[in-house]
């Protein structure tokens, strides 16, 4: 196992650090101080040469324009309705970002934050000290972000969070997946271990109703081609997927979902304890100048795990609440196959 640390380009004067693992198998990770962005995530090539499954964008200043590239996202992953919500019975109003929803973490989230980075041993480990005023939410909070890679190419990403008082804390990685050499994601397949996914309003935040994923385009539970799930989407609900899947009860090392390229042989399994996922294909990303030249329709598919969205604002979505003076922390955990 090696580690390196870099400079990797400077954001309003300050310098933003570049962490990387190489394991033995020559699988590398790579991790920036901006917005904890994981940069790469390489495979060896038929050739040998590191190929990143991951996409994002080349820069600091590009990673600003708020596309979530491959970055931490928190205090709350996905939306959160008219940025409201109650703990404990106390209502709070948070800062909101699209339109009247606060979408991951608002517009001062953990992905707008320059983190502390150091290697402890072979993990990269970012720190990060967010007080209420900063972004918002209840709380002062202290956020520790730890990226590890071992010699079973399974890349582990974790979150924990402590705050000062009761606060919501449902972070995850924004995750961009593409796994062929130069191409799109048409040809890849996905599974899920979902049963159900979230009936989402036209902002995109959850009615609060769950719909049995059978005989619809939302049943990956045995695996799906995407251009197929894709283009049944889009003739049966009129868009492509950006959606949100409550993920069936699980063994904790059970994957939750895999995505696989049958052309390049490559895949990758997400294992997370947390109930939901989710797969955002969006139909088209040029205009980014991004790191490996993947540009043009359906070049991306984002796999975030994390718990359900809004979750203060539905009985049954689970509990996210962060209470004063505790340490919770989540898991996520990518392994790669090639
Ligand atoms: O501005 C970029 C895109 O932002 C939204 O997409 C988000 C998606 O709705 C979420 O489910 C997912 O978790 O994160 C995506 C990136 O923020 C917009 O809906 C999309 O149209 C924009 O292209």
């Amino acid at each position: 196992m090696n580690t390196k640390k870099e400079l990797f380009d400077k954001l309003d004067g300050q310098q933003i650090e570049k962490f990387t693992i190489t394991n033995d198998h020559d699988v590398s990770v790579s991790a920036i101080t901006f917005g904890a962005t994981l940069e790469e995530f390489n495979v060896p090539g038929p050739d040998g040469k590191p190929t990143n499954i991951l996409v994002t964008v080349p820069t600091s200043e590009e990673l600003m324009k708020n596309q979530f590239f491959c970055q931490a996202i928190g205090r709350t992953a996905g939306r959160i309705s008219n940025g409201t919500f109650k703990i404990n019975g106390k209502a709070y109003h948070v800062d909101q970002n699209e339109g009247t929803t606060t979408l991951h973490g608002g517009p001062h989230g953990f992905n707008t934050q320059i983190w502390d980075g150091a290697f402890d041993g072979d993990t990269i480990v970012f720190t990060k000290h967010i007080n209420s005023s900063d972004d918002s939410f209840p709380g002062n909070i202290d956020v520790k972000i730890t990226f590890s890679l071992n010699n079973d190419n399974e890349l582990t990403v974790t979150f924990s969070g402590k705050s000062d008082a009761d606060t919501l804390f449902n972070p995850t990685q924004h995750m961009y997946f593409n796994l062929s050499d130069g191409g799109d994601i048409n040809g890849h397949s996905l599974q899920i271990n979902a049963d159900h996914y979230l009936e989402l309003n036209s902002n995109k935040t959850p009615s609060g109703k769950k719909v049995a994923v059978d005989d619809t385009p939302y049943d990956f539970r045995d695996g799906q081609n995407l251009k197929v799930g894709i283009a049944d989407m889009k003739a049966e609900v009129g868009h492509s997927y950006d959606e949100v899947f409550e993920i069936n009860d699980h063994q904790d090392d059970e994957p939750i979902a895999k995505l696989s390229d049958p052309e390049t042989g490559r895949s990758v399994s997400i294992s997370s304890k947390r109930n939901a996922l989710v797969v955002f294909t969006p139909d088209d990303l040029s205009g980014s100048n991004f790191m490996i030249g993947k540009g043009g329709p359906y070049m991306a598919i984002a796999l975030e795990a994390q718990n359900l969205p809004d979750t203060p604002n539905h009985d049954d979505f689970g509990d996210v609440t962060l209470p004063a003076g505790e340490e919770k922390t989540y898991s996520i955990k990518y392994k790669v196959e090639f």
